[in-house]
Protein backbone atom coordinates (compact mmCIF):
# COMPACT_ATOMS: atom_id res chain seq x y z
CA UNK A 1 0.00 0.00 0.00
CA UNK A 2 2.81 2.36 0.94
CA UNK A 3 4.14 1.87 -2.67
CA UNK A 4 0.80 3.07 -4.10
CA UNK A 5 0.27 5.49 -1.96
CA UNK A 6 3.20 7.29 -2.93
CA UNK A 7 2.89 6.52 -7.13
CA UNK A 8 -0.99 7.46 -6.67
CA UNK A 9 -1.49 10.64 -8.69
CA UNK A 10 -3.31 13.72 -6.00
CA UNK A 11 -4.65 16.86 -5.86
CA UNK A 12 -4.11 18.62 -2.77
CA UNK A 13 -6.99 20.73 -2.27
CA UNK A 14 -6.70 22.02 1.65
CA UNK A 15 -2.99 23.46 2.13
CA UNK A 16 -2.94 26.39 4.07
CA UNK A 17 0.67 27.80 2.50
CA UNK A 18 1.57 29.81 5.88
CA UNK A 19 1.07 26.00 7.21
CA UNK A 20 3.94 24.82 5.00
CA UNK A 21 6.62 26.82 7.14
CA UNK A 22 8.87 24.72 8.41
CA UNK A 23 11.18 25.38 11.03
CA UNK A 24 14.50 25.42 8.89
CA UNK A 25 13.21 28.07 6.63
CA UNK A 26 11.61 30.11 9.49
CA UNK A 27 15.02 30.08 11.19
CA UNK A 28 16.66 31.04 7.36
CA UNK A 29 13.88 33.70 7.12
CA UNK A 30 14.10 34.99 10.62
CA UNK A 31 17.66 35.65 10.25
CA UNK A 32 17.16 37.35 6.56
CA UNK A 33 14.97 39.88 7.79
CA UNK A 34 16.46 40.56 10.97
CA UNK A 35 13.54 39.17 13.38
CA UNK A 36 13.90 37.62 16.35
CA UNK A 37 12.67 34.47 17.12
CA UNK A 38 11.34 32.75 20.63
CA UNK A 39 12.99 29.48 20.05
CA UNK A 40 16.59 28.99 20.24
CA UNK A 41 16.55 25.82 17.58
CA UNK A 42 14.54 23.39 15.37
CA UNK A 43 14.34 20.60 18.79
CA UNK A 44 12.88 23.74 20.30
CA UNK A 45 10.09 24.82 18.27
CA UNK A 46 9.03 21.47 17.19
CA UNK A 47 8.74 20.80 20.94
CA UNK A 48 6.91 23.80 21.37
CA UNK A 49 4.04 22.11 18.85
CA UNK A 50 1.74 20.25 21.18
CA UNK A 51 -1.77 21.40 20.74
CA UNK A 52 -4.89 21.20 22.26
CA UNK A 53 -7.50 22.40 20.42
CA UNK A 54 -7.62 24.96 17.40
CA UNK A 55 -6.51 28.16 19.02
CA UNK A 56 -3.43 26.70 20.52
CA UNK A 57 -2.16 26.27 17.04
CA UNK A 58 -3.13 28.99 15.47
CA UNK A 59 -1.39 31.69 18.34
CA UNK A 60 1.55 29.94 17.26
CA UNK A 61 1.34 29.72 13.62
CA UNK A 62 0.07 33.83 13.44
CA UNK A 63 3.47 34.41 15.64
CA UNK A 64 5.58 32.46 13.08
CA UNK A 65 3.94 33.96 10.08
CA UNK A 66 6.10 36.73 10.98
CA UNK A 67 9.02 36.14 9.51
CA UNK A 68 7.86 36.43 5.96
CA UNK A 69 8.17 39.83 4.54
CA UNK A 70 9.48 40.07 0.98
CA UNK A 71 8.17 38.58 -2.21
CA UNK A 72 11.14 36.17 -2.36
CA UNK A 73 9.81 34.77 1.00
CA UNK A 74 6.79 34.32 -0.24
CA UNK A 75 8.47 32.60 -3.10
CA UNK A 76 10.60 30.32 -1.22
CA UNK A 77 7.81 29.26 0.75
CA UNK A 78 5.51 28.28 -1.83
CA UNK A 79 8.57 26.56 -4.35
CA UNK A 80 9.66 24.44 -0.49
CA UNK A 81 5.68 23.21 -0.43
CA UNK A 82 5.61 22.10 -4.59
CA UNK A 83 8.99 20.50 -4.17
CA UNK A 84 7.39 18.25 -1.12
CA UNK A 85 4.00 17.83 -2.46
CA UNK A 86 6.01 16.69 -6.39
CA UNK A 87 7.89 13.73 -3.92
CA UNK A 88 3.97 12.67 -3.11
CA UNK A 89 3.34 13.10 -6.45
CA UNK A 90 0.98 15.86 -6.03
CA UNK A 91 -0.45 16.83 -9.84
CA UNK A 92 -2.54 19.69 -8.94
CA UNK A 93 -2.64 21.63 -5.66
CA UNK A 94 -5.27 24.01 -4.32
CA UNK A 95 -3.91 26.64 -1.76
CA UNK A 96 -4.94 28.65 0.97
CA UNK A 97 -3.64 31.95 1.87
CA UNK A 98 -4.60 34.64 4.48
CA UNK A 99 -3.60 37.85 3.14
CA UNK A 100 -5.18 39.56 6.95
CA UNK A 101 -2.36 38.02 8.33
CA UNK A 102 0.15 39.65 6.58
CA UNK A 103 -1.42 43.59 5.76
CA UNK A 104 -1.89 43.46 8.97
CA UNK A 105 1.55 43.82 9.68
CA UNK A 106 2.13 46.17 6.89
CA UNK A 107 3.13 43.56 4.29
CA UNK A 108 1.68 44.67 1.15
CA UNK A 109 -0.96 42.65 -0.71
CA UNK A 110 0.14 42.74 -3.57
CA UNK A 111 3.95 41.56 -1.80
CA UNK A 112 1.86 38.26 -0.90
CA UNK A 113 -0.06 37.62 -4.05
CA UNK A 114 3.41 37.94 -6.44
CA UNK A 115 5.76 35.69 -4.44
CA UNK A 116 2.94 32.95 -4.11
CA UNK A 117 1.76 33.08 -7.72
CA UNK A 118 5.40 33.41 -9.29
CA UNK A 119 6.59 30.26 -7.48
CA UNK A 120 3.28 28.57 -8.77
CA UNK A 121 3.82 29.20 -11.87
CA UNK A 122 7.51 27.44 -11.88
CA UNK A 123 5.86 24.61 -10.23
CA UNK A 124 3.40 24.10 -13.19
CA UNK A 125 6.69 24.81 -15.60
CA UNK A 126 9.02 22.68 -14.12
CA UNK A 127 7.12 20.23 -11.84
CA UNK A 128 4.00 19.84 -13.96
CA UNK A 129 1.84 20.69 -10.94
CA UNK A 130 -1.23 22.57 -11.76
CA UNK A 131 -2.43 24.50 -9.29
CA UNK A 132 -5.30 26.90 -8.18
CA UNK A 133 -5.20 30.02 -4.93
CA UNK A 134 -7.79 30.39 -2.36
CA UNK A 135 -8.05 33.24 -0.69
CA UNK A 136 -9.18 33.07 2.85
CA UNK A 137 -10.62 35.89 5.05
CA UNK A 138 -10.12 35.21 8.83
CA UNK A 139 -12.83 34.85 10.75
CA UNK A 140 -12.07 35.93 13.77
CA UNK A 141 -11.57 39.17 12.30
CA UNK A 142 -15.04 41.39 11.36
CA UNK A 143 -16.99 41.10 8.20
CA UNK A 144 -16.20 45.02 7.33
CA UNK A 145 -12.14 43.83 7.25
CA UNK A 146 -12.82 40.89 5.39
CA UNK A 147 -14.65 42.96 2.86
CA UNK A 148 -11.64 45.63 2.92
CA UNK A 149 -9.60 42.60 1.83
CA UNK A 150 -11.83 41.34 -0.91
CA UNK A 151 -11.55 45.01 -2.36
CA UNK A 152 -7.50 44.61 -2.31
CA UNK A 153 -8.27 41.22 -4.41
CA UNK A 154 -9.94 42.41 -7.06
CA UNK A 155 -7.15 43.88 -9.13
CA UNK A 156 -6.15 40.43 -9.05
CA UNK A 157 -9.47 38.28 -9.79
CA UNK A 158 -7.73 36.56 -12.21
CA UNK A 159 -5.02 35.01 -9.79
CA UNK A 160 -7.36 33.78 -7.27
CA UNK A 161 -10.31 31.31 -8.22
CA UNK A 162 -12.29 31.53 -4.36
CA UNK A 163 -12.60 32.77 -0.98
CA UNK A 164 -12.34 30.78 1.68
CA UNK A 165 -13.11 31.62 5.88
CA UNK A 166 -10.78 30.15 8.38
CA UNK A 167 -9.21 30.70 11.67
CA UNK A 168 -11.11 30.22 14.82
CA UNK A 169 -14.12 28.30 13.72
CA UNK A 170 -16.33 28.24 16.96
CA UNK A 171 -17.91 31.78 18.05
CA UNK A 172 -17.71 33.07 14.31
CA UNK A 173 -20.24 31.46 12.49
CA UNK A 174 -20.79 31.58 8.49
CA UNK A 175 -23.80 33.78 8.64
CA UNK A 176 -21.43 36.67 9.92
CA UNK A 177 -19.79 36.90 6.56
CA UNK A 178 -22.72 36.39 4.41
CA UNK A 179 -22.45 39.87 2.74
CA UNK A 180 -19.05 39.47 2.01
CA UNK A 181 -19.14 36.28 0.34
CA UNK A 182 -22.59 37.20 -1.65
CA UNK A 183 -20.40 40.14 -2.96
CA UNK A 184 -17.19 37.58 -3.63
CA UNK A 185 -19.61 35.50 -5.47
CA UNK A 186 -20.87 38.82 -7.72
CA UNK A 187 -16.93 39.43 -8.77
CA UNK A 188 -16.99 35.81 -10.29
CA UNK A 189 -15.12 34.20 -7.26
CA UNK A 190 -16.10 30.43 -6.35
CA UNK A 191 -16.59 29.93 -2.40
CA UNK A 192 -15.61 27.46 -0.07
CA UNK A 193 -15.43 27.47 4.15
CA UNK A 194 -14.21 25.87 6.73
CA UNK A 195 -16.60 24.41 8.50
CA UNK A 196 -17.54 21.22 10.88
CA UNK A 197 -13.85 21.33 12.21
CA UNK A 198 -14.59 22.40 15.75
CA UNK A 199 -18.02 24.13 15.17
CA UNK A 200 -21.13 22.06 15.03
CA UNK A 201 -23.20 20.76 11.53
CA UNK A 202 -24.81 23.95 12.08
CA UNK A 203 -22.15 25.88 10.62
CA UNK A 204 -21.57 23.31 7.21
CA UNK A 205 -25.25 23.88 6.82
CA UNK A 206 -25.03 27.64 6.89
CA UNK A 207 -21.64 27.49 5.03
CA UNK A 208 -24.00 25.69 1.88
CA UNK A 209 -27.32 27.79 2.05
CA UNK A 210 -25.43 31.21 3.24
CA UNK A 211 -22.28 31.43 1.97
CA UNK A 212 -23.10 28.74 -0.82
CA UNK A 213 -19.49 27.06 -0.30
CA UNK A 214 -18.97 24.89 -3.05
CA UNK A 215 -17.21 22.71 -1.08
CA UNK A 216 -16.37 22.25 2.68
CA UNK A 217 -13.07 22.39 4.37
CA UNK A 218 -12.85 19.86 7.32
CA UNK A 219 -16.61 19.31 7.46
CA UNK A 220 -16.24 16.18 9.97
CA UNK A 221 -18.54 16.88 12.55
CA UNK A 222 -21.27 16.60 9.63
CA UNK A 223 -21.23 12.74 10.94
CA UNK A 224 -23.24 13.73 14.37
CA UNK A 225 -26.22 14.64 11.80
CA UNK A 226 -28.09 12.06 9.72
CA UNK A 227 -30.00 14.92 7.26
CA UNK A 228 -27.11 16.70 6.72
CA UNK A 229 -25.13 13.34 5.87
CA UNK A 230 -27.73 12.61 3.21
CA UNK A 231 -27.40 16.46 1.84
CA UNK A 232 -24.32 16.30 1.54
CA UNK A 233 -24.38 12.31 -0.04
CA UNK A 234 -27.38 13.56 -2.42
CA UNK A 235 -25.38 16.55 -3.57
CA UNK A 236 -22.08 15.23 -3.63
CA UNK A 237 -20.90 18.03 -1.83
CA UNK A 238 -16.28 17.92 -1.72
CA UNK A 239 -15.45 17.41 2.06
CA UNK A 240 -11.56 17.90 2.42
CA UNK A 241 -10.75 16.12 5.23
CA UNK A 242 -7.26 16.18 6.78
CA UNK A 243 -6.32 13.86 9.31
CA UNK A 244 -3.10 14.09 10.88
CA UNK A 245 -4.44 17.71 11.55
CA UNK A 246 -7.68 16.62 13.26
CA UNK A 247 -5.57 13.96 15.78
CA UNK A 248 -3.01 16.96 16.18
CA UNK A 249 -5.63 19.57 17.13
CA UNK A 250 -7.63 17.25 19.42
CA UNK A 251 -10.32 16.84 17.31
CA UNK A 252 -10.16 12.76 17.79
CA UNK A 253 -7.87 11.40 19.87
CA UNK A 254 -6.65 9.12 17.70
CA UNK A 255 -6.16 8.05 14.09
CA UNK A 256 -8.16 5.11 14.42
CA UNK A 257 -11.18 6.85 15.92
CA UNK A 258 -11.07 8.87 12.83
CA UNK A 259 -14.59 8.83 10.55
CA UNK A 260 -13.25 9.07 7.14
CA UNK A 261 -13.64 5.98 6.64
CA UNK A 262 -17.53 5.94 7.59
CA UNK A 263 -17.36 9.09 5.49
CA UNK A 264 -16.40 7.24 2.68
CA UNK A 265 -19.08 4.11 3.31
CA UNK A 266 -21.54 7.10 3.50
CA UNK A 267 -21.28 7.68 0.29
CA UNK A 268 -19.42 11.22 0.57
CA UNK A 269 -17.35 12.81 -1.52
CA UNK A 270 -14.11 12.73 0.83
CA UNK A 271 -10.50 14.11 -0.15
CA UNK A 272 -7.25 13.61 2.14
CA UNK A 273 -5.46 16.68 2.27
CA UNK A 274 -2.44 17.98 4.70
CA UNK A 275 -3.80 21.31 5.94
CA UNK A 276 -1.01 22.76 7.80
CA UNK A 277 1.75 20.35 7.29
CA UNK A 278 5.03 22.04 8.78
CA UNK A 279 2.75 21.68 12.10
CA UNK A 280 0.63 18.55 12.16
CA UNK A 281 3.62 15.86 11.16
CA UNK A 282 2.97 14.75 7.54
CA UNK A 283 2.24 16.01 4.15
CA UNK A 284 -0.59 14.66 2.10
CA UNK A 285 1.08 11.24 1.35
CA UNK A 286 1.74 10.68 5.22
CA UNK A 287 -1.98 11.73 5.85
CA UNK A 288 -2.39 8.76 3.43
CA UNK A 289 -0.42 5.86 5.21
CA UNK A 290 -2.10 7.14 8.11
CA UNK A 291 -5.40 6.84 7.53
CA UNK A 292 -4.87 3.84 5.19
CA UNK A 293 -3.06 2.15 8.11
CA UNK A 294 -5.32 3.30 10.82
CA UNK A 295 -8.42 2.88 9.22
CA UNK A 296 -7.36 0.01 7.03
CA UNK A 297 -8.72 1.45 3.77
CA UNK A 298 -8.90 -0.74 0.53
CA UNK A 299 -7.34 -0.26 -2.21
CA UNK A 300 -9.97 0.51 -3.96
CA UNK A 301 -11.10 3.13 -1.00
CA UNK A 302 -7.46 4.70 -1.57
CA UNK A 303 -7.98 5.33 -4.98
CA UNK A 304 -11.63 6.65 -4.29
CA UNK A 305 -10.25 9.33 -2.61
CA UNK A 306 -7.84 10.82 -5.39
CA UNK A 307 -10.65 10.09 -7.91
CA UNK A 308 -12.69 12.15 -5.46
CA UNK A 309 -9.73 14.93 -5.75
CA UNK A 310 -9.84 15.28 -9.15
CA UNK A 311 -13.76 15.35 -9.20
CA UNK A 312 -13.15 17.98 -6.12
CA UNK A 313 -10.85 20.23 -7.89
CA UNK A 314 -11.49 23.96 -9.37
CA UNK A 315 -10.30 22.52 -13.15
CA UNK A 316 -11.76 22.93 -16.60
CA UNK A 317 -12.83 19.18 -17.36
CA UNK A 318 -10.01 18.72 -19.81
CA UNK A 319 -7.69 19.03 -16.99
CA UNK A 320 -9.73 16.91 -15.10
CA UNK A 321 -9.81 14.39 -17.69
CA UNK A 322 -6.24 14.59 -17.71
CA UNK A 323 -6.07 13.91 -14.35
CA UNK A 324 -8.40 10.62 -13.70
CA UNK A 325 -6.48 9.72 -17.17
CA UNK A 326 -3.41 9.19 -14.91
CA UNK A 327 -4.92 7.56 -12.11
CA UNK A 328 -6.46 4.99 -14.51
CA UNK A 329 -2.65 4.24 -15.06
CA UNK A 330 -1.49 3.27 -11.46
N1 LIG B 1 -7.06 23.83 10.58
C1 LIG B 1 -7.35 25.13 10.48
N2 LIG B 1 -8.57 25.57 10.84
C2 LIG B 1 -8.87 26.86 10.75
N3 LIG B 1 -8.03 27.79 10.36
C3 LIG B 1 -6.79 27.42 9.99
N4 LIG B 1 -5.75 28.12 9.52
C4 LIG B 1 -4.75 27.26 9.31
N5 LIG B 1 -5.12 26.02 9.63
C5 LIG B 1 -6.40 26.08 10.04
ZN1 LIG C 1 -7.48 24.40 7.13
Amino acid sequence: MDDLIRRLPKAELHLHIEGSLEPELMFELAGRNGIALPYNSVDDVKAAYQFTNLQSFLDIYYQAAAVLQTEQDFFDLTWAYLKRAAEDNVRHAEIFFDPQTHTARGIDFETVLEGITSALQAGERELGISSRLIMCFLRHLSAKEAMTTLQQALPHRQQIVAVGLDSSEVGHPPSKFREVFDEARRQGFLTVAHAGEEGPPEYIREALDLLHAARIDHGVRCMENADLVSRLRDEQIPLTVCPLSNVRLCVFERIEDHPLRRMLEAGLCVTVNSDDPAYFGGYIGENFAAVTRGLELSREQVLQLARNSFAAAFVDEKRKAELIAELEGV
